[in-house]
């Protein structure tokens, strides 16, 4: 059995890597980073160190590596012959893999089961925009797509932090992990993956696990950037940042629970398990990484404006959430491109325009007056 696995990165190789490895998949690593491919080409193993409780060590190997860029037939001819295809690239990415999956997805023999195509990626439905990336591509002259390929959505919880220099191919995880795959595409046939969970309706799942932990961590980076702090653990040990996580979890948590019908208690555990996680002492994530890209994460349908946009259709004024955009907003990191965006869409916009620049709400949304108050003052601070 062989698995395709675009991006090398820390959950390429701490999560879904190991998970497929250790499924008893081959696994073909494709990344643009050369460095990194050289490493992994030239390498038989690399380790995962799992910490937290009960800490572990596990081995990866059976693995190749191709560079997407220069090897772009090779990542072909391999996708023309594997049984599966993942990414978790970052949703921007996967228009630039998506070429690149159509070519081989046409290039496999008739015959063949289907391959199966899933993006890991911080996103809802992530897969349905590969997937039409993927359509835009197609040659309907090959045939049909549906028969060639299908494409499960599916949602990954590992936190990876960015890994220490000099600890090579290495990566240090959490112990905790958690791959929900929607089972409904395969139609009988789903991947072996024991690591992974397979359900019927995947979409409540995705949401919970996005405002959940994305949007309880994203707001942990935020606040404690904004309190001066650099390390994710030392801000959830600040006991102003702390209560501003768990205020933001009890919203969201009362959406879940008023949307999907999950179980009040059962809610209750989840976010509690979660903010443990981010308490790990063990683990050196920092709020830079966990706050990166903050025009993605302020994006209409993301772990911030998704939860306040529905809270406040219901008629709730989603404070808490509202506090941590206004963080989210002071998140100048020069080093994240998308901060610096953000900085100048700040100081070039309006209030009205930067609100919907940023947020993708319309200005008649009844979430739209407070977010464009938080930009003002925001605009009047700098
Ligand atoms: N790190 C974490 O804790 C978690 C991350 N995620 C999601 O997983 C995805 C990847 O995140 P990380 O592994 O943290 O990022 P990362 O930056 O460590 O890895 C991304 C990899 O993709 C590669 N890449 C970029 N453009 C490419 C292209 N055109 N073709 C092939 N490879 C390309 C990069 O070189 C890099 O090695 C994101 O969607 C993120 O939201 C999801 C859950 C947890
Ligand atoms: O690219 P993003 O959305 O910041 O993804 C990384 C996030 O996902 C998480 O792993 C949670 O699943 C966090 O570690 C991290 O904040």
């Amino acid at each position: 059995m062989k698995a395709v696995h675009f991006g090398a990165g820390n959950i390429g190789r701490g999560f879904v890597g190991l998970l497929l490895h250790e499924a008893g998949y081959e696994v073909v690593f494709a990344d643009v980073a050369s460095e990194l491919i050289d490493q992994l080409a030239a390498a038989d193993s690399y380790q995962v160190h799992e910490v937290g409780e009960q800490p572990a060590v596990r081995t990866v190997d059976n693995f190749r590596a191709l560079n997407s860029g220069s090897q772009e037939a090779d990542v072909v001819a391999e996708i023309a012959t594997a049984d599966i295809v993942t990414t978790a690239v970052g949703p921007h990415i996967l228009k630039f893999v998506a070429p690149v999956i159509a070519r081989g997805i046409a290039a496999r023999a008739a015959g063949l089961p289907p391959l199966q195509v899933m993006a890991c990626e911080n996103a809802i439905n992530a897969t349905d925009l590969l997937r039409a990336e993927v359509e835009g591509r197609w040659d309907t002259a090959v045939g049909s797509l549906a028969g060639a390929a299908v494409f499960a959505n599916t949602a990954v919880d590992r936190i990876v932090p960015n890994q220490a220099p000099g600890q090579g191919l290495d990566v240090t995880v959490e112990t905790f992990y958690e791959w929900v795959i929607d089972r409904t595409p395969f139609a009988g046939h789903a991947p072996v993956i024991p690591g992974a969970t397979f359900v019927d309706e995947l979409g409540p799942y995705i949401e919970r696990k996005l405002f959940t932990v994305n949007t309880g961590h994203a707001s942990a980076a935020y606040f404690g950037f904004e309190a001066g702090l650099e390390k994710i653990s030392d801000a959830m040990a600040d006991q102003d940042v702390a209560a501003d996580v768990r205020a933001v979890l009890d919203e969201t948590k009362e959406l879940l629970v008023a949307k999907h019908g999950f179980n009040r208690d059962e809610q209750e555990a989840y976010v509690q398990k979660i903010l443990g996680r981010f308490t790990n002492p063990h683990l050196p994530d920092t709020v830079n990484r966990v706050g990166r890209a903050p025009l993605r994460k302020l994006s209409r349908n993301e772990r911030f404006i998704g939860p306040a946009a529905e809270l406040a259709e219901r008629g709730i004024v989603p404070e808490a959430l509202l506090g941590a955009m206004a963080a989210a907003l002071r998140f100048n990191d020069p080093a994240d491109a998308e901060a610096v965006e953000l900085g100048k869409i700040l100081a070039e916009s309006s209030a009205e325009e930067a609100t919907a620049k940023i947020t993708g709400l319309a200005a008649e949304h009844p979430l739209f007056p407070a977010v464009r108050s938080l930009v003002q003052e925001r605009q009047t601070e700098s």
